[in-house]
């Protein structure tokens, strides 16, 4: 197995499926923004605030090229690390992608609470990721190999779909594509 990247907005799901998922295939989880922040010695907030997002972007970049090149893992990405070509050719030539796909209406639900998204913390957040979702979705279609749905299964059933998807994939070299969208 290669890395096998998870993508998508924040509260998509990336840590909490990814976690599982690593447990399943016994390999490490790695979540790109834990390693920025043990790198950079502060929260990414904090980092965003001091030297802005491009410096952020940069890191990721750096982060990711390394990563993608590491010991198989299960990688869970920030949600914007698909926003430079480079990042969406490499994770895609290098393993296999996954986007978890929510819609922004599901993914206020879920975080509406949160204060830890440097992203949402904005006086209107639904509005927030409905503009993410627009930029953005169709940059994590086009680096994944398999689209996710994640509205109304468990995380224990995309779980299995993850792996149902990698099952029959197998063999098929990582730049083929292979869309599958998987429907709960
Ligand atoms: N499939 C799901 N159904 C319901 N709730 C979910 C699902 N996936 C994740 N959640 C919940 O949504 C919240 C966000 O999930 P999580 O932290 O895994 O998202 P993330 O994609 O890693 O976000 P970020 O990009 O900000 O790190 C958590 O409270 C988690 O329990
Ligand atoms: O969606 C984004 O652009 C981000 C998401 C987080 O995972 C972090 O990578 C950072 O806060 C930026
Ligand atoms: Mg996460």
């Amino acid at each position: 197995m290669t890395t096998l990247a998870l993508i998508g907005l924040p509260g998509a799901g990336k840590s909490t499926v990814g976690r599982q998922l690593a447990r399943r295939l016994q390999v490490p989880f790695v979540d790109s923004d834990a390693v920025i922040e043990d790198r950079i010695g502060c929260t990414i907030r904090e980092f965003f605030e001091r030297e802005g997002e491009e410096a952020f972007r940069d890191l990721e970049e750096a982060v990711l090229d390394e990563l993608t090149q590491g010991p198989p893992c299960v990688l869970s990405t920030g949600g914007g690390a698909v926003l430079r070509p480079l990042n969406r050719q490499r994770l895609r030539a290098r393993g296999r992608v996954f986007y978890l796909r929510s819609t922004p209406e599901e993914l206020y639900r879920r975080l509406r609470h949160d204060r830890t998204r440097p992203l949402l913390q904005v006086a209107d957040p639904l509005q927030r990721l409905r503009d993410l979702y627009a930029v953005r979705d169709p940059l994590y279609r086009e680096t994944a190999h398999y689209v996710i749905e994640t509205g109304r299964p468990t995380v224990a059933t995309l779980v299995n779909m993850i792996l149902m998807q990698l099952e029959l994939g197998d063999g098929a070299p990582p730049s083929v594509p292979a869309q599958a969208q998987a429907h709960g």
